[in-house]
């Protein structure tokens, strides 16, 4: 029978040479990948008590909206600038080169909220820690962070080291 990480396509070089882009559309265009992946997603939060999902722009949208469903939750997107209609908090980050800068809306999460974050992968850590470091402003609390894929040899757990950080699939490398 076919694992989760049978489904993820590596594709070598993408967007950049030496990096090894691991694409999720393989997964989520096949109804077993995809079934595959929101349960072992949902299985790393069973024991877990949360109000609210938190999704990154765009690949966050994917996993985290089937999550908030199956929890019975709302779901809270986290975009790119620019994008969101009402009133906004945001965070800069830095990408490889340069920077980047996330926005919720403000009235998104409410104080005392128990927050799950949902990716699709952790490489750096710079968009969760970001997208933390928003949700704190408002006055959440991140109870767990969770993505279908880890790449361990970039470290971003280290920089998540006071969260509950897991992930279905861990990468040795990066
Ligand atoms: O741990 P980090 O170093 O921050 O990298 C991981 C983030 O990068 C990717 O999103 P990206 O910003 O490429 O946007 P996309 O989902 O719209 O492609 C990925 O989906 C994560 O959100
Ligand atoms: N290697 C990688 N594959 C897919 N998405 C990424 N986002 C950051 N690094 C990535």
């Amino acid at each position: 029978m076919k694992k989760v990480e049978d489904y993820v396509r590596s594709i070598p070089d993408f967007p950049e040479k030496g990096i090894i882009f691991r694409d999720i559309t393989s997964v989520i265009q096949d109804p077993e990948g995809l079934k595959l992946a929101i349960d072992g997603i949902q299985n790393l939060l069973k024991d877990v008590d949360f109000d609210v999902v938190v999704g990154p722009e765009s690949r966050g949208f994917i996993f985290g909206v089937p999550i908030a469903y199956n929890n019975h939750t709302g779901f809270v997107p986290v975009r790119k600038k620019g994008k969101l209609p009402c009133e906004t908090i945001s965070e800069e980050y830095a990408l490889e080169y340069g920077t980047a800068t996330i926005e919720i809306h403000k009235d998104a999460i409410q104080p005392g909220q128990k927050v799950v974050i949902v990716d699709d992968l952790i490489a750096t850590g710079g968009t969760t820690e970001a997208a933390i470091h928003m949700i704190e402003r408002l006055g959440g609390e991140v109870v767990k962070v969770v993505f279908l894929m880890e790449l361990e040899g970039l470290k971003g757990r280290e920089r998540l080291k006071d969260y509950d950080v897991d992930a279905v699939i861990k990468y040795p490398g990066k």
